[in-house]
């Protein structure tokens, strides 16, 4: 489908979501990043004076920080900046020396258990504002993500609606093209920034390009059709609900 008329059926489904849901707004998380720029734009295009962006700094970069305030700019979207460093810090310190004191903490899943806490903080954060306004929380996932399991379990993967799920990531580098997203978002590698350099790329093993391929079901190499199941298994809970026990 052309791009540009995806923009505008997306859009009319946020505002049959809104008003399907009865809520008063819409709001995102402002990352920096290119899912979250696509999906700011499409929010204030569809709620002009009821959309909301966030931006959430976790120490994070001041390179993210300035393009998260340059898309903020471009969309002309509504935006509150709350800075969760020491929050993240203090939570992460705190639990971790419990653990250290029974003697159970594991120094290898350090830094993914920092990550993780990261998005989850996020996205309480998100719900605290959303709860007070009465907005629903946009998430930014999208088809490559979602079929990876490239998200954190109830970090950026808990949201309300998720407009993007069903896109693919060039689409969505299309989608920002015609939105005018600003270029040095457009031209930076995709991150989930949680680490210093991390890369998703370099993190799945795999290009966004493969992922695509093989979901549209083109020939790709061996190496990286095995990656993808194994992502794409590995990370079969996160797609669906808890299982539960039947009486
Ligand atoms: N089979 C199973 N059935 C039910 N639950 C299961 C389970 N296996 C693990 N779990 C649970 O799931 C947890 C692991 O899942 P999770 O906490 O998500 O953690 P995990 O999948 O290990 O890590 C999240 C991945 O997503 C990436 N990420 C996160 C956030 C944003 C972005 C981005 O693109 O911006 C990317 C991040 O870099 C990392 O590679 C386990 O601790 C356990 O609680
Ligand atoms: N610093 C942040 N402030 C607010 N929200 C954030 C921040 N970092 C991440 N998020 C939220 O988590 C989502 C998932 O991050 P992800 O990296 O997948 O998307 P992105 O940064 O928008 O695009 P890209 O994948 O190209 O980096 C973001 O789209 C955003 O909604
Ligand atoms: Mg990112």
């Amino acid at each position: 489908m052309d791009n540009k008329i995806l923009i505008d059926k997306i859009v009319n489904w946020l505002k049959m979501q809104v008003k399907s849901s009865n809520s008063k707004g819409l709001l995102v998380g402002i990352s920096g990043g290119i899912d979250s720029a696509v999906v700011a734009n499409l929010i204030k295009l569809a709620c002009p004076d009821n959309s909301l962006g966030v931006i959430l700094p976790i120490n994070s970069s001041e390179n993210s920080v300035e393009d998260a305030n340059l898309l903020v700019k471009q969309c002309k979207i509504s935006s509150l900046t709350v800075d969760i460093s020491e929050e993240h810090s203090r939570l992460f310190e705190k639990s971790m020396e419990k653990l250290k004191n029974i003697g159970l903490y594991k120094d290898e899943y350090s830094r993914m258990t920092d990550a993780n806490l990261r998005a989850r903080l996020r996205m309480s954060t998100l719900y605290a504002i959303a709860n007070n306004l009465g907005y629903m929380v946009v998430g930014t996932d999208n088809a490559d993500e979602t079929y990876t399991g490239y998200f954190t379990k109830y970090g950026d993967g808990g949201v309300d609606i998720l407009p993007l799920k069903k896109i693919f990531k060039s689409d969505v580098y299309e989608m920002g093209e015609i939105l005018g997203v600003p270029q040095s978002i457009l031209s930076k590698a995709p991150s989930a920034d949680l680490w210093e350099n991390q890369t998703d790329e370099a993190e799945m093993g795999v290009s966004y390009d493969s992922i695509e391929k093989y979901m549209r079901g083109e020939k790709i190499s061996e190496k990286d059709e095995k990656t993808i199941l194994l992502l794409h298994q590995k990370s079969e809970h996160k797609r669906n609900l808890p299982p539960y026990f039947e009486i």
